[in-house]
């Protein structure tokens, strides 16, 4: 792990996800700057992760070697204007995780030839088993991709794309994904509830059938499709199931689900992007 400062513009949600787990990885909290409008969150970020707290963004911004940018997609023309001048004297590695912006739109609000790299992280990074795509502009040197790669491998998987116009699917899937899987869990365990099973034996199957079925589509041989095969014997109970959920055309749902949230993704960059 590097000795470099990282700043979070923004200590919300996912600013509490990637700095646990970055301490989690061996990081040191010293090294983490977190600033926010909101005392509360403030709090929080010093008792639970013990970093560095503030409430101006340009003191966070001002000796840091990564700032990242973890603010609404709404806010982040705002927050990026109160640190353009301290990006553009020092050119520190910009590090967006919002949703849809692109990265010609958050280099020009930051003045303008700026290393930026687009980050779409997800919430797991909390427990080191995240999921991050990251995309660089032609600004980023090697050695500040290397360091993009180890902030956000230190959390989980880190893929890069080439192309910007990935990002879209990418939130899609793995951004906004644990969402979909913790949904899912929500509905089979008041479904057991419904067919009779106390609220505690629901929830502790539910849980550990999600977590044995992900660890053994990812940890085995087999691709999931086979994994499934052999959980449905001829003419038994998970053929009962499957056959429900093919009628109902889970398949299409899920895929119209997904392409639901490419497109506010590209519709969100339209509605914050512009001048
Ligand atoms: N939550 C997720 O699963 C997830 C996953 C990937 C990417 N993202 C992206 O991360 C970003 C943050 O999302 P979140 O879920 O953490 O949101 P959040 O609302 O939990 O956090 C945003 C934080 O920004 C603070 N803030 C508001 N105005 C500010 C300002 N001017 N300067 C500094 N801080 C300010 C808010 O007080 C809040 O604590 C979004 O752009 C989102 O698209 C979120
Ligand atoms: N959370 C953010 C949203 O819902 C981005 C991906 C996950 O917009």
């Amino acid at each position: 792990m590097s000795d470099s400062s990282i700043a979070f513009i923004g200590g919300g949600n996912m600013a509490h996800s990637l700095v646990g787990g970055m301490i989690a990885s061996g990081r040191k909290p010293t090294s983490i700057w977190v600033a926010d409008p909101f005392v509360d969150q403030l709090d929080n970020h010093r008792h639970r992760h013990g970093v560095n707290v503030t409430q101006e963004n340009t003191e966070a911004a001002a000796n840091a070697d990564v700032i990242v940018l973890a603010v609404k997609p709404q806010i982040l023309r705002d927050a990026a204007a109160q640190i353009a001048s301290i990006v553009q004297e020092r050119k520190p590695l910009m590090l967006s995780i919002a949703a849809g912006l692109r990265e010609p739109d958050i280099s020009r609000w930051l003045g303008g030839d700026v290393p930026v790299v687009r980050a779409m992280p997800n919430t797991p990074a909390l427990i080191r088993c995240g999921a991050t795509v990251l995309y660089a502009n032609p600004s980023v040197t090697g050695q500040q991709k290397a360091l993009a790669e180890e902030i956000m491998g230190a959390v989980g998987l880190c893929l890069w794309v080439d192309e910007e116009e990935h990002m879209d699917a990418v939130t899609a899937t793995s951004g906004s994904g644990p969402a979909y899987f913790f949904h899912m869990m929500e509905c089979m365990q008041a479904a057991a509830e419904d067919l009779g099973l106390p609220a505690d034996v629901a929830r502790q199957l539910v849980l550990q059938t999600a977590l044995g079925a992900a660890r053994m589509a990812s940890e085995g041989e087999d691709e999931p499709g086979t994994l499934r095969e052999k959980v449905t014997s001829p003419g038994g109970t998970t053929a009962a199931a499957l056959e429900v959920l093919g009628q109902e055309d889970l398949a299409g749902v899920i895929k119209k689900a997904l392409t639901a949230a490419r497109d506010r993704s590209r519709t969100l960059s339209d509605e914050f992007g512009k001048d």
